[in-house]
């Protein structure tokens, strides 16, 4: 470990985050009853420009109005482009109540987002004398996102979670699709007349986890546009999983399930983990560093890689 010591993420489950328009009053009660760790409402690109005033209202009034037992609960709040944003911050702080738990910034391409959102928040918190501090998440959805992805994810303390947003990704990016993750039928390399599928998201998961870890905050995979294909979906929580992301966002109630069941260790690689912790007890007493499990090498590096899983499944039993 260098000096700088790499600090802990927020220790809530986040495996999976379900969305819904802030338009869409009647789906709240069923996003609440849902088994997903964190609910979006949201206010930003799944509410059309003449509903923003009456979405905001409406959401303002449902997180004290709904019970979302121990979810996280989560406003998306529109874009630092937008005429709507003050708006949607000052009356989330004002009005909204304790309950709200974090803000989610949508389309950051600097730290400076992040600074003028915090500056905004820490204002109306103080004229509101809100007690609890609300936290933020941010997407990670443009060339500037990316290329200043570090930098954002050190941006504020209140920082808890980024994500990387497809779609907006995409568009940005001007990558010649439509589909929202997953496979990209252009994107393959050809062997001896045979395709293999390659994965355009990788990178930028890759350089989210890195910017995450870095700086104690959870990285999350974002959405996966097509609800009716669930191995697709599961495939690419899978890769993200396997990155090191700890969650993925839910389009639609079918997909919820489909995340726990990727982000929860599974029985098998729980119990897998803590055999390798007690072989390396058993490594420590006989006085070595390494030894042999199942064949295979285990050191001090696979105490720390078991104790992720383990950490995993003890903190989603709570
Ligand atoms: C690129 C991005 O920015 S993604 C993030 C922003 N986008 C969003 O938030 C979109 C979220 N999803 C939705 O709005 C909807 O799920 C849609 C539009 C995709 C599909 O909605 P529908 O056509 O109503 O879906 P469908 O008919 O399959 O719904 C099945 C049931 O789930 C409910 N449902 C639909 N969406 C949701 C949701 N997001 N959360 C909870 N329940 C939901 C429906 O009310 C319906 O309930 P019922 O069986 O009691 O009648
Ligand atoms: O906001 C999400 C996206 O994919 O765009
Ligand atoms: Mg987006």
């Amino acid at each position: 470990m260098s000096f700088r010591l790499q600090p802990a993420p927020p220790a809530r489950p986040n495996r999976c985050q379900l969305f819904g328009p802030g338009s869409r009053p009647a789906i709240f009660q069923k996003m609440a009853a849902s088994a997903a760790d964190v609910v979006n409402l949201d206010l930003e690109d799944s509410v059309s420009a003449g509903d923003k005033d009456a979405a905001r209202a409406t959401v303002v009034e449902a997180i004290g109005g709904i019970d979302w037992g121990r979810k996280t609960l989560s406003v998306r709040i529109n874009g630092l482009d937008t005429p709507w944003w003050h708006r949607d911050v000052v009356d989330l702080v004002e009005k909204a109540g304790d309950r709200l738990d974090l803000i989610m910034i949508p389309k950051v391409g600097c730290a400076a987002d992040l600074y003028a959102v915090d500056a905004l928040v820490t204002a109306a918190e103080k004229a509101a004398g809100r007690e609890r501090r609300l936290g933020f998440e941010v997407i990670i959805e443009s060339a500037a996102g990316i290329a200043h992805v570090e930098e954002i994810a050190k941006g504020s303390p209140r920082l808890q979670a980024m994500s990387l947003g497809a779609a907006d990704f995409a568009a940005s990016m001007g990558m010649q699709t439509t589909g929202i993750g997953g496979t990209q039928e252009q994107y393959y390399m050809l062997h001896e007349g045979t395709r293999h599928y390659s994965d355009p998201w990788h990178w930028a998961q890759a350089a989210i986890v890195a910017a995450c870890r870095t700086h104690g905050v959870l990285p999350v995979d974002g959405p996966f546009g097509d609800f009716s294909d669930d191995e697709g979906f599961r495939a690419q929580a899978r890769r993200s999983a396997t990155l090191g992301m700890v969650g993925k966002w839910a389009i639609h109630p079918r997909q919820v399930a489909l995340a726990n069941e990727v982000f929860t260790p599974s029985d098998a690689a729980v119990a897998e983990a803590r055999e390798i912790l007690a072989a390396m007890e058993e490594a420590k007493a006989r006085g070595e560093g390494a030894t042999v499990y199942k064949g295979r090498l285990v050191d001090i590096a696979s105490i720390k890689q078991a104790e992720v899983i383990v950490r995993q499944a003890e903190m989603i039993a709570q």
